[in-house]
């Protein structure tokens, strides 16, 4: 699998931690930035690793800011893209097997290195279900598409 990640500065520190994880699961990893602590804006990207799921180069995004909000909002305007903001296990699956969840935002003010991991290999690794949910899903990118 594909992923290509974003952060800013405040959420540097965890895509780091979480990219050596992807790669121990075996995923091919991008990390677009920023790797630093220097003030930079999360739309800057967020939206090009957004862009870069929507247009089929990677398989999947995971991005991360503070709170994961900012970085949430800036791929949910690509279109083509479910992002979902996740810090719990439980929605974690669910966003996959109900939303088909193409993006992952967390935040790393929010929550800790070990349950972002759990979070991760979670949403990595849970299916999308099809079925009731292809049409809702639908609905949501026919609406897009206006
Ligand atoms: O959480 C965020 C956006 O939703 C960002 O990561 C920023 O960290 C947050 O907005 C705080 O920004 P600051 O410049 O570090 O105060």
């Amino acid at each position: 699998m594909k992923v290509v990640m974003a952060s800013d500065h405040g959420g540097y520190q965890l895509a780091n931690e979480i990219e050596a994880f992807l790669q121990d699961l075996g995923a091919t990893v991008t990390h677009l930035g920023s790797k630093g602590a220097d003030s930079v804006d999360y739309s800057d990207y967020g939206i090009p690793a957004a862009e870069k799921v929507a247009n089929g180069e990677f398989d999947r995004g995971i991005v991360i800011c503070g709170t994961g909000i900012g970085m949430s909002i800036a791929a949910n305007k690509v279109k083509g893209i479910r992002c979902a903001l996740v810090h719990d296990v439980y929605t974690a699956r669910v966003t996959r097997e109900h939303n088909n969840s193409n993006m992952l935002a967390m935040g790393a003010r929010v929550i800790g290195v070990d349950l972002a991991k759990e979070i991760v290999k979670t949403w990595i690794k849970s299916d999308f279900e099809g079925g009731r949910h292809q049409r809702r899903i639908e609905k949501v990118a026919n609406y897009e598409s206006q």
